[in-house]
């Protein structure tokens, strides 16, 4: 689905990935976890397309990466991306209508009901807890039913119960193929993941991985 070649990232002369290649298929659910400053959020932005790489390169589909992929890609970076004065409603219209949504009104509700922030459809992104904006965050990346899904800690700052509840809507795009990359400080969060990529000083490890079909045998 996603392949990196030799990929890295160098800014200002410095080095903030080395040459890095990483295979990910349909359907695997991957954590990311290193040290603040590793290069963690770089391998994100770099993976979505945000960076292209300066050594090496990105594959979709065995392709370059072009405006067609944009609506594939799903991305939640630490800030929200939202707007604070338009309503949760506006905001997820707004993003919606940039990917071309379908029945755009059917899917926010359904995401909004999928993620328990109904009631707050009406409000102001602004007036929000971090745990709701998360969720409207997450909700405006699943909006355009994005093959991969890039997190950068979306369990930040979340209650159990609300972990637990996009734990689940993670583990559901997981099972439907969505292949899932989540960057955690805690990859306890996620045991069930097919590979874990540690990062450290911009060198990117992939520490373990199974296939999802391996994982299927055992159970
Ligand atoms: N736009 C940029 N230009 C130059 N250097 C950058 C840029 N963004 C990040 N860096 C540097 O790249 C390195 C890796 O940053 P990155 O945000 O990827 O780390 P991280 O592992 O996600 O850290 P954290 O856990 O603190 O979020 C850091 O040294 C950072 O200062």
């Amino acid at each position: 689905m996603i392949e990196l070649r030799r990929a890295s990232i160098i800014r200002n002369g410095r080095i903030l990935l080395y040459p890095v290649n990483l295979t990910l298929e349909c359907g695997v659910l991957a954590t990311v976890t290193g040290p603040n400053g590793a290069g963690k959020t770089t391998l994100l932005r770099l993976m979505a397309g945000l960076w292209l790489p300066s050594e090496g390169e990105i594959l979709f589909d065995g392709r370059r990466p072009s405006v067609r992929h944009r609506g594939q890609i799903g991305l939640v970076l630490q800030e929200s991306m939202l707007y604070g004065r338009l309503t949760v409603q506006e905001n997820l219209r707004f993003f919606g209508g940039l990917y071309r949504v379908r029945d755009l009104d059917d899917r926010i509700r359904q995401l909004a009901k999928e993620l328990h922030f109904e009631r707050r459809l009406g409000d102001p992104v602004s007036v929000l807890s971090k745990g709701y904006t998360q969720r409207v965050t997450l909700a405006r990346a699943l909006l355009p039913k994005p093959r991969l899904l890039l997190l950068d800690e979306p369990f930040d700052g979340l209650d159990p119960g609300v972990r637990g509840l996009v734990k689940d809507v993670l583990a559901l795009r997981v099972a439907e193929g969505t292949t899932v990359v989540v960057v955690t400080h805690d990859p306890e969060l996620m045991p069930n993941a097919d590979m874990q990529i540690l990062v450290n000083r911009g060198r990117v490890t992939v520490v373990s991985s199974e296939t999802r079909a391996s994982r299927d045998r055992a159970r």
